[in-house]
């Protein structure tokens, strides 16, 4: 895979030590949370002969290889019905754009489905991101993004329970930028009347899936009236669909403070947004719960889903054994629920907020001395 020698300064993360909550409980509700919708987006993969699913797997970059061991481990220890198909997306040059590999097209295409490891991008120069090539490629038109608290690790919040919907195919990510004269570019912010359309009205059925009765649009259409102020208005007029749910808006700048000063009323909400406003603000909801080690995420499509955690191939800790593999095995479990596989989901998952709850086996994100295997054992053991 790619090799990219970015250091970054480690985050600084308070942390201390709470008494577990009922783990069966949490498990339940993440359930439904945890789900991807259904009205939009059906899983059509084929079963073999064994009964069990073939999943396109990516490793990533960075960190990726070592989280990818361990929801593997995990997975063949747990007896899910799925058999790994590891694909390669190193970039290759088509029609003198940056693509992926035909080769990994065609698996994932044929199997509906991809567990992906983050993939690292060069900065200011060099190929385009892999990670939004993918999201265009396969119209993996919304990016499901769920954050909540974890039993067992105490943050100043301590009920935090957001679900982010970002629109995943345009917006500031549509990668359109020249340079008008030496010294000046344009990046063009692409905002559609149909892209914004589709992933408001998943927002709505998803909010419907989960039982929440509020959406959300974070937006800021007092500046970018027109790209902005058409999502928005997209969001009006799809409202009407879902008279059951509440609809209103909120500018991304007062959603940060907001946010950040006290989380729980967002709660029963589900926030939809455009592409950039919603990458920044999964990484600070991230923030909010202990860290990018626990939160996972779902590229949504009609024809296929890729399923991955929030954060990046995170080079400041690769090969050393130390990365966190909740946020990849919380986004497997996210996988699973999609594939209609929700009892293995309900088994892992409990036995991983267990683990997480007990804390004798945590990573050093979460204030512990724990390898990445050491985890995943721990995990393995619960099952
Ligand atoms: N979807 C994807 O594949 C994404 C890829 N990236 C790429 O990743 C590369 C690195 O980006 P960064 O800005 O460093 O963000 P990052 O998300 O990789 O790391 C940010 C911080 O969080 C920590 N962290 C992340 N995941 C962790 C885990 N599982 N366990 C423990 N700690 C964890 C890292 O050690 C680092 O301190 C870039 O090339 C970027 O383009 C970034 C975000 C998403
Ligand atoms: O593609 C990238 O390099 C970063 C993407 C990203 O930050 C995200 O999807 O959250
Ligand atoms: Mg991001």
């Amino acid at each position: 895979m790619l090799a990219l020698r970015q250091i970054t300064a480690p985050m600084q993360r308070q942390c201390w030590r709470a008494a577990p909550r009922a783990v069966d409980t949490i498990s339940l509700q993440n359930r439904r949370l945890y789900s991807s919708q259904e009205s939009v987006a059906k899983f059509n993969g084929q079963k073999d002969a064994q009964g069990r699913y073939t999943v396109s797997l990516i490793e990533g970059d960075g960190i990726g290889p070592e989280i990818a061991v361990a929801v593997k481990d995990i997975f063949a220890a747990a007896k899910t019905p799925i058999v790994w198909e590891p694909i390669n997306v190193d970039p290759i040059i088509k029609d003198g754009k940056t693509a992926i590999p035909d080769a990994a097209i065609e698996s994932i295409r044929k199997n509906k489905i991809a567990l992906k490891g983050p993939l690292a991008t060069p900065i200011g120069k060099g190929h385009v991101s892999l990670n939004l090539t993918l999201r265009r490629t396969f119209n993996l038109f919304a990016n499901l993004r769920p954050c909540r608290s974890v039993a067992g690790y105490k943050t100043p919040y301590d009920n935090v329970d957001t679900v982010l919907i970002r629109e995943n195919t345009e917006g500031e990510y549509s990668g359109i930028e020249h340079v008008v004269v030496d010294g000046v570019v344009q990046s063009i912010k692409l905002i559609t009347r149909e892209a914004s359309e589709r992933v408001l009205r998943f927002a709505f059925q998803h909010a419907r899936a989960i039982g929440r009765k509020k959406v959300r649009v974070v937006h800021k259409a007092t500046i970018m009236k027109m790209s902005d102020g058409l999502f928005l208005n997209v969001g009006r007029q799809v409202a009407k669909e879902f008279p059951d749910i509440e609809f209103d808006a909120e500018l991304l700048d007062n959603t940060c403070l907001k946010m950040t000063t006290d989380p729980t009323p967002y709660n029963d909400k589900v926030l939809v947004m455009p592409n950039l406003y919603g990458d920044i603000l999964s990484d600070m909801c991230a923030g909010l719960i202990g860290g990018l080690g626990l939160t996972p995420s779902g590229n949504i499509g009609d024809e296929c889903s890729i399923f991955e955690a929030v954060h990046g191939s995170a080079p400041d800790i690769a090969g050393k054994g130390l990365a966190n593999p909740t946020a990849l095995l919380l986004s497997s479990m996210m996988m699973l629920r999609h594939m209609g596989l929700g009892e293995y989901a309900d088994r892992i998952e409990k036995a991983a907020f267990a683990t997480l709850a007990e804390g004798k086996a945590l990573t050093g994100d979460l204030g512990g001395k724990a390898k990445t295997n050491d985890f995943a054992a721990a995990i393995i053991e619960k099952l």
